[in-house]
């Protein structure tokens, strides 16, 4: 079942066309891997989705409805939440705080301070977080501040979870550990877009893989297929990647 599809969709700023009749599917239950080069399009992709950003043209359906003129907490109330690539937590508020904002905005909805708390309670929880939850996020180093990024999404109950580079600036032992997370929420039954350049995470959590390359989808398949494809290689994974198989 189809859970998210973008038709045709395209995105110009200015003169500088993004964007360029993208047709996305992504299914319910999977992790979809999104790749490609700096700049490609992957995050305005994914601020489309979002509705932080206008559409030049096309459309966007979640779980079959038409989500172009929706807002952003629109969106989140739908279902669907996001982590950023630069983190940036809310100053002067705990780690528990943070947190609990993503109860609010969420599909839980929280109503009262209690509720949200007990919300963001268990979101600590799942990512491992609990300890710090008093905590000045500014403080955290930075593999926890990435966990607080994903317990603010998941406190908003996400039926979609956009993960935009989690894993950037993580040692080897932390990737093991958050990729080990991504794939309980996936158990979970959350579905699951992450964006990453990280090739051994998108190779080790992926069901499928799609290649952005100058605004334009160029390859989709199991991240194996992807990974040897001609055009995918020559674009963004590079000869010695297709040697050694993962980077
Ligand atoms: N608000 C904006 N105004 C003008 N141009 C923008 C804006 N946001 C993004 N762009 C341009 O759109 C293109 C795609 O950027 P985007 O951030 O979506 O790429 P990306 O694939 O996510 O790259 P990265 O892997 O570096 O994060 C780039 O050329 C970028 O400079």
């Amino acid at each position: 079942m189809i859970i998210l599809e973008t038709k045709n969709l395209a995105k110009k700023y200015g003169g500088l066309e993004v964007l360029n009749n993208v047709n996305l599917k992504v299914y319910k239950g999977e992790i979809l891997g999104l790749i490609g080069p700096n700049g490609a399009g992957k995050t305005t992709l994914m601020n489309l989705i979002c509705r932080l950003t206008d559409i030049t043209k096309g459309e966007i359906y979640y779980k079959g409805e038409l989500i172009n003129n929706k807002k952003t907490y629109e969106i989140s109330k739908m279902g669907i939440a996001r982590t950023f690539q630069v983190v940036k937590p809310f100053k002067g508020l705990t780690v528990l705080e943070n947190v609990m904002v993503g109860a609010f905005y969420g599909r839980k909805n929280a109503k009262t301070r209690a509720e949200a708390k007990d919300i963001a309670m268990e979101a600590l929880k799942i990512v491992g977080l609990l300890n710090e939850k008093d905590r000045e996020p500014s403080i955290l180093p930075i593999a926890q501040r990435k966990k607080l990024e994903l317990a603010r999404a998941l406190a908003m109950d996400p039926e979609l979870l956009i993960l935009d580079e989690v894993m950037a600036g993580l040692n080897p032992k932390e990737l093991d550990d958050i990729m080990k997370e991504i794939l309980l929420l996936k158990e979970r039954g959350i579905t699951i877009i992450a964006i990453e350049h990280v090739m051994k995470v998108i190779m080790g959590i992926s069901d499928r893989v799609v290649v952005l390359h100058l605004g334009e989808l160029i390859c989709e398949g199991k991240p194996h297929e992807v990974c040897n494809n001609p055009q995918v290689i020559e674009a963004y994974l590079g000869n010695k990647f297709a040697q050694r198989g993962v980077a």
